[in-house]
């Protein structure tokens, strides 16, 4: 059983939806999950953890939401060393940065070191349809899979 953080930034619901549902399927494989918004962590608390999954809307053009620039900043000084990782968000594709902040997180997650086993999961607004569900399932499924393997590269 592995401890698996899932740190999100919402503000109208859709990402923490998407958190939700990574949530519920981890813990169908009885992995021990902590579901926190980011701007309530420091970005040390990563490290206390045994895979971490960062999830973001994207606002203005392609930006970082406010409320998460500093831990994104701040992010800067760790050393994530190996830890398994991914981010996730939701977005809307009339915007010509299309779920950058999912972007934002994964190559500042590989600039600490982290070890991202799984290329970022980007929704159009919400989960809506069955196919939505299953897109993010399989993500989470992937995550676990690839997280113990560590030959595994990112597609
Ligand atoms: C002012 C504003 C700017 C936005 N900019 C972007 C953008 O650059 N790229 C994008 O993919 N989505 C953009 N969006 C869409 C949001 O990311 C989208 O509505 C998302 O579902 C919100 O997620 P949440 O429900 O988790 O807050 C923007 C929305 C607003 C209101």
């Amino acid at each position: 059983m592995a401890s698996i953080l899932i740190a999100y930034a919402s503000m109208s619901g859709n990402t923490e939806e998407i958190a939700d549902h990574i949530m519920s399927v981890f813990e169908d494989y009885e992995h021990s999950v902590t579901l926190d918004e980011m701007e309530e962590l420091e970005p040390q608390d990563l490290l206390n953890y045994d895979a971490v999954l960062l999830g973001s809307y994207t606002w203005g053009d392609g930006d970082l939401p406010y409320e998460v620039e500093e831990f994104y900043e701040e992010m800067e000084e760790l050393d994530l060393a190996g830890l398994p990782a991914a981010s996730f968000g939701s977005g809307d594709t009339s915007y010509p940065k299309f779920c950058e902040a999912v972007n934002l997180f994964e190559n500042r997650l590989q600039d600490c070191g982290a070890r991202i086993v799984q290329e970022g999961f980007k929704i159009e607004m919400a989960l809506n349809v069955k196919e939505d569900y299953e897109r993010c399932t399989a993500f989470a499924r992937t995550f676990l899979d690839n997280m113990n393997s560590p030959n595994r590269i990112a597609t």
